[in-house]
Formats: C-alpha cells, sequence, structure tokens
C-alpha cells in the first residue's frame, strides 16, 4: 500500500532569539506552523509577536537554520498600508511581478480583480484608498496579500482597528479564505476571543518565549459561543495564564429569583 506522506511544515522555527541592543525579545522560540493550519499567536504587548511575525516574514533578517519558510510567504498589518495614490486594483497588481508585456499586464489585471473579488469588493476595483472606510480598506490588505497565492499568510493584528461588527464580518471572511485557499495561516492578536473564534492552534507567548498551546481545532468554528464549556474553560485558561484574575463575585448582587421587577 503506497504510503501517504504528510506534506512538510508551512514555517519551521528552532532555537530562535532574536536582540535588540541589550534588550532580548525572543528567547529560543519553537514553533512550527503545519502546511494548511490556522495558528494564532497570543501575547501581551511588547512581548515579541510582531517580532517572531517579522523574522517568518524575512522582513528582518534572521539565520536560516532557525527560521525554515516551505513556500511563499504574504504579510498584512494592522494598517492597511495602502498608496493613496493608486487605486485599489493597482495596490492589488503592484503584488505581482511583472515583466511589462500587454499579456502580463491583461493577466495582473484579472488576478487582481478575481482577488478583490472575492474579499467582496468587486465593485471598488477603481476606487482611492482614502475613499474606502477601514473594512474596505483592510479587505484591499488582504487581497494584496492573497494575489500571490501564498503558503503562509501573516496577519498582525490585522482587525484591532475595527469595530466590533466588522471584526466579526472579517473573520468569516478570513475563515472562507484560508479554507479556499488551504494555505496556512499565523494571526497575531491580544484579543482572546478573536484568537478562540479563528485558531486551529492557540501559542501563548510571554516575555518573548512560548510558554503554552492550546489546540482548539477539533471544535467546530460555527460552535464556539462563549458559553460552550470547552470555549469558556480555554479562556479561563488563556486568562489565568496571561495573568488576568477573574472577577470576584458582586457581593451586592442578589441571587436572580430574589430581584424586584424594577
Ligand atoms: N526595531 C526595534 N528596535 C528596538 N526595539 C524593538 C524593535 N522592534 C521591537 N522592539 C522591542 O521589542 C519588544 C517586542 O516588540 P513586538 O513589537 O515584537 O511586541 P508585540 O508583542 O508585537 O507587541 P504589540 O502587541 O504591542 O504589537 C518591545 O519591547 C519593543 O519595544
Amino acid at each position: 500500500m503506497a504510503s501517504l506522506t504528510p506534506p512538510p511544515p508551512a514555517a519551521r522555527v528552532r532555537g530562535h532569539h532574536r536582540s535588540f541592543g541589550d534588550v532580548q525579545v525572543l528567547r529560543d522560540v519553537d514553533l512550527v506552523v503545519e502546511a494548511g493550519e490556522l495558528v494564532v499567536l497570543l501575547g501581551r504587548s511588547g512581548c515579541g509577536k510582531s517580532t517572531l511575525l517579522r523574522s517568518l516574514a524575512r522582513l528582518d533578517p534572521v539565520p536560516a537554520d532557525e527560521v525554515e519558510v516551505g513556500g511563499r510567504t504574504s504579510v498584512a498589518f494592522q494598517e492597511p498600508r495602502l498608496l493613496p495614490w493608486r487605486s485599489v486594483r493597482e495596490n492589488v497588481e503592484l503584488a505581482l511581478l511583472s515583466t511589462g508585456s500587454a499579456e502580463e499586464r491583461r493577466d495582473r489585471r484579472r488576478l487582481a480583480e478575481a482577488t478583490l473579488a472575492e474579499v467582496g469588493l468587486a465593485e471598488k476595483w477603481e476606487s482611492w484608498p482614502l475613499r474606502l472606510s477601514g473594512g474596505q480598506a483592510q479587505r484591499v490588505s488582504l487581497a494584496r496579500a492573497l494575489v500571490s497565492n501564498p503558503a503562509l499568510l501573516l496577519l498582525d493584528e490585522p482587525f484591532s482597528a475595527l469595530d466590533a461588527l466588522t471584526r466579526l464580518e472579517m473573520h468569516q471572511l478570513v475563515i472562507e479564505l484560508w479554507r479556499r485557499h488551504s494555505m496556512a495561516i499565523l494571526l497575531v492578536t491580544h484579543d482572546v476571543d478573536e484568537a478562540l473564534a479563528l485558531a486551529d492552534r492557540i501559542v501563548l507567548m510571554d516575555q518573548g518565549r512560548i510558554t503554552h498551546t492550546w489546540d482548539v481545532g477539533d471544535l467546530p468554528r460555527t460552535d464556539r459561543a462563549p458559553s460552550r464549556p470547552e470555549i469558556a474553560g480555554a479562556r479561563a485558561e488563556i486568562l489565568r495564564a496571561l495573568g488576568v484574575q477573574p472577577l470576584p463575585p458582586n457581593p451586592n448582587r442578589q441571587p436572580h429569583h430574589q430581584q424586584g421587577a424594577a
């Protein structure tokens, strides 16, 4: 019988260290992101999440034996970083290399338009970035990251500047795109509920080290209500690991059946 060899991981980080001057920011980080896996990197502000993401994106020089990335990698950031003097479509096209032949220009244009349609912006191809809402601009940023068909999509707090409702819509969009493109995603956030809504695996970072992981991939994303015992349990564990104490019960609150109608 032919044996199925698992695909190589999308990224592998081994004994990775980073320092800025005397300050050690990443300490002996080990992390594997499997092909097609959605990993959420969670941690307090300043713990080193973006620094690790920049290592994976090779935005900073890092030793090749500490950070290995299997295929093409794209990044989207908290701010959409669109060029205001280029149309929405041109912003997406810029992520694709071109030799400049007429045929290639046409292909680039078609691909950019198809990707913008995928993120729900078919009617905005010719718009200017400054005319877009925050959520629309972030969709363009996602389209620009997706258009090159990455094996690993790196998302650095992509939704933290959006309102709660838009953020929920973006969560659904990311899950749809992730399923359709079967890429791996590493998403950085400090939002515990976002991590619980999206992840296969939640990886917690504290002061430059990975300290905990939670596997939540078996829980269907359609049923990750905060009241579900597994979600509530994981949430309590994560908050405890982050050092957040639960609120004590309110001593002034009467049990429900004793409260007056007012
Ligand atoms: N280029 C740099 N030069 C000097 N210090 C840096 C540099 N980049 C990051 N740092 C420091 O490294 C530490 C980790 O920063 P990093 O941005 O990775 O944290 P983070 O977990 O992503 O934080 P946040 O959630 O607030 O974005 C911080 O103390 C930061 O000030």
